[in-house]
């Protein structure tokens, strides 16, 4: 995972919790990195155990974390660099999900190291679709239900979703009914 994303739980943790807890859940977490470099690539075991230190340190499941840090993580690209590149993909919240795969390629050419999953949308109706989750990563479901509720706040967008298939529960992949209000 490039640094940007250990930056951005970093940033959310210290935002919200302090420098203090932040060095806590470093010291629990095992990881002595100082400083994540936004554009340097680090093994996926760190961002995992970042997460878990979080959950026992400030006491919450870390499903709720990875929310929390999905939603986080969509308006705190866009104050580091990524709001335009956002902007351009999609003026919606259903025509920017279907344009994240090309928001990954976008990234990928310049940054090689990415390693994107890969998100489709089936069944478009005015007010809802489905949402397949595809990645080789494990264990950042919840996150993606936080970047969806982000992407709601961004288009200013009453968001309602749900998991519908489960990877854990034998799904080829994961999958989602999203359904959404512009308000
Ligand atoms: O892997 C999984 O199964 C779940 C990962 C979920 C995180 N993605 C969120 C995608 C997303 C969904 C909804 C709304 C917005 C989203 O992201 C927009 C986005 C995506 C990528 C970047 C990005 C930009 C530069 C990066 O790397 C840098 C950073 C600074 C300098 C050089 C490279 C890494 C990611 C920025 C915004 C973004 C992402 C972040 C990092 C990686 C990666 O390091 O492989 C791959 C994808």
């Amino acid at each position: 995972m490039y640094g940007l994303v250990n930056k951005a739980i970093q940033d959310m943790v210290c935002s919200r919790f302090g420098e203090e807890t932040w060095k806590k859940i470093k010291h629990t977490a095992e990881v002595d990195e100082d400083v994540f470099l936004s554009m340097e690539g680090y093994p996926d075991d760190i961002t995992h155990k970042l997460v878990k230190a979080a959950s026992v340190v400030l006491s919450l499941p870390a499903s709720q974390i990875m929310q929390a840090f999905g939603e986080f993580w969509v308006q705190y690209t866009a104050q580091e660099g990524y709001g335009e590149m956002m902007d351009m993909s999609g003026d919606t919240l259903p025509e920017f999900l279907e344009n994240l795969d090309n928001l990954h390629a976008h990234v990928g050419v310049s940054f090689p190291k990415l390693q994107p999953p890969s998100f489709e949308c089936s069944d478009i109706e005015e007010n809802s679709l489905s949402l397949h989750y595809r990645s080789n990563r494990e264990g950042l479901t919840p996150m993606i239900l936080g970047l969806v509720k982000g992407l709601g706040s961004k288009f200013d967008t009453e968001v309602y979703i749900t998991q519908t298939q489960s990877r854990d529960e034998g799904a080829e992949h994961d999958e989602f009914l999203v359904i959404y209000k512009p308000n």
